[in-house]
């Protein structure tokens, strides 16, 4: 379980980007995390796993405050947190398998990850992974020859083959077409659901964040300023986050439905 204490970063440029966010998501929940842009969503994100450093407050992952861990033992947390991120983050020259792997590179003795020399077992795992994703014929295809789609494929893998407990997803599907979108997102549901793991996905795109989770949580100037369904999300509550717009046109309509019936929520993306 993941439990936010009045988390709060204040940047030393002097942007409030978290004003003491409270929050629990109970192990196994998806949720999507909507909000104009400043809103604060990407720092929410990064002090979890401390690339960004909080101000004050607290982040607990299970009993283990992530927040006062020394540079050693924040390590060895971060294996239990997957990163997927929006420009995929991929080392261009290695090959799919390569990116894959470099997952592992927090469990594996300096030595290994020097010669690049991992397990036969992850070597295994990389490849049930690329099969489950679809790409078991891209192992040996360098990143660079991938398309948007594929990397964001490649970067689920990597996330997962962690063995994580929390999967930390900022603007997964910002850089692709609608319909990949769709796909990518159902891909990251379905695998949470799969695996039992919680996941906080950062998204700009409303109706897709309706689409695929059951919690939404709605930040405004570093604060939450809705924590609910997807269907509480109406034209009022869109005003309150984003300001003044014609709401109707992005809240999810009943000839989305047949998308909803192709994408069903598994059990794992939880409710509220
Ligand atoms: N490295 C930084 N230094 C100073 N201020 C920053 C830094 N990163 C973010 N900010 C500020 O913190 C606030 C929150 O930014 P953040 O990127 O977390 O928002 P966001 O909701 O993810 O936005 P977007 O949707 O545009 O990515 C903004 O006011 C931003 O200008």
């Amino acid at each position: 379980m993941l439990r936010l204490e009045k988390l709060t970063k204040t940047y030393p440029t002097g942007d409030m980007a978290l004003q003491a966010v409270d929050l629990e998501i109970p192990a196994g929940q998806i949720v999507a995390l909507i909000g104009p842009s400043g809103a604060g969503k990407s720092t929410l994100i990064r002090c979890i796993n401390r690339l960004v450093e909080p101000s004050s407050g607290a982040a607990w992952l299970d009993d283990v405050n992530l927040t006062r861990l020394s540079q050693a033992a924040l390590r060895r947390q971060r294996r239990r947190m997957g990163m997927i991120f929006q420009e995929y983050a991929l080392v261009e020259r290695l090959t799919v398998m390569e990116n894959v792997l470099s997952g592992r590179l927090g469990y594996v003795g300096f030595w290994r990850s020097f010669t690049r020399r991992f397990p036969q077992k992850d070597v295994d795992e990389a490849y049930r992974l690329l099969d489950r994703v679809g790409l078991l014929d891209m192992a040996d295809k360098r990143a660079d020859e991938l398309s948007g789609g594929q990397r964001q494929r490649v970067g689920i893998c990597r996330a997962l083959i962690q063995d994580p407990a929390l999967l930390l997803v900022d603007e997964p599907t910002a850089s692709l077409d609608p319909k990949t979108s769709r796909q990518i997102m159902r891909l990251i549901v379905e695998l949470c659901a799969e695996r039992g793991l919680a996941a906080i996905i950062n998204i700009h795109d409303v109706a897709l964040a309706q689409m695929f989770v059951n919690r939404v949580i709605g930040l405004q100037k570093g604060r939450v300023v809705f924590d609910g369904p997807p269907d509480a999300l109406t034209a009022e509550v869109l005003t309150q986050i984003y300001g003044e717009e014609d709401w109707e046109a992005t809240i999810r309509k009943p000839e989305d439905e047949d998308e909803a019936e192709a994408a069903p929520l598994p059990a794992g993306a939880g409710g509220a």
